[in-house]
């Protein structure tokens, strides 16, 4: 099946209210093995990339990932497109409930024409890979001033056969508390949609900011890949 479709088929509803009362959702089955282990093998090829950054020279942790240069591989650019009008009407609930006045348009083409108006040009959908002792330190992917408030990973291998440890973990900042980690596992194939930086929770006295931030454990063992899609460009 096509991606769009697919996409169509997933449970929004299921989605959306784990997004509203957790910041993160599983998708649920999105590629097929071959189609993860196609993306995987990108990682090798010389082309196809605009830069590659070693997690350890910069203090990110340990492994390494590869932005994907224009244009995109037509399956990455699908997911990319395809979901983001889903997620789109849930960016502006949160921006409308935090009180922040930017609304995202209803499609991506609209999104990444502001993005290079903005001077954020540079796509940001990547590969990641993880070895035995790699792992990534808690971030937010941010690369300007327009930032896209929701993200998607989709893990590229299998949890148990390909690798051991390895856990895609968020943490949440509430204001004058301490934080709150979750761990969202995940099978091959499967996405997690999931607050880039911001999202409101409300509380008795009305609606707050937390301020969430992502990563990923040590790896115990084997090799792990991951397709990361971010909808804003970078600077
Ligand atoms: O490898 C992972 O699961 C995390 C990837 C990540 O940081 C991202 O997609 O932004
Ligand atoms: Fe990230």
């Amino acid at each position: 099946m096509p991606i769009e479709p697919r996409i169509a088929a997933l449970d929004w509803p299921h989605i959306t209210q784990e997004l509203e009362s957790h910041g993160a959702a599983r998708t649920g089955p999105l590629l097929a093995p071959a189609e993860c282990a196609a993306l995987a093998a990108l990682y090798g090829e010389a082309a196809g990339f605009r830069s590659r950054v070693v997690m350890a020279r910069h203090g990110f942790g340990r492994g390494e990932y590869r932005y994907f240069a224009a244009p995109l591989p037509p399956l990455v650019a699908g997911l990319r497109a395809g979901l983001y009008p889903r997620l789109a009407p849930v960016a502006n609930a949160w921006n409308a409930a935090m009180g922040l006045p930017r609304r995202f348009p209803p499609d991506l083409a609209a999104f990444t024409a502001e993005c290079h108006a903005a001077g954020q040009a540079k796509p940001t959908p990547l590969l990641l890979r993880y070895g035995p002792g790699d792992y990534n330190c808690l971030h937010q992917d941010l690369y300007g001033d327009l930032a896209f408030p929701l993200q998607v990973a989709v893990l590229l291998s299998e949890p148990g056969r390909d690798f051991e440890g390895g856990e895609f973990v968020l943490t949440e900042q509430r204001p004058r508390m301490q934080s709150r980690a979750e761990v969202v596992p995940l099978r091959q194939g499967e996405g997690v949609v999931f607050a880039v930086h911001h999202r409101p929770v409300r509380g008795t006295r009305g609606t707050y900011r937390v301020n969430l931030r992502h990563g990923v454990s040590r790896l115990r063992a084997g090799q792990r890949f991951t397709l990361g899609v971010i909808f804003h460009d970078a600077a």
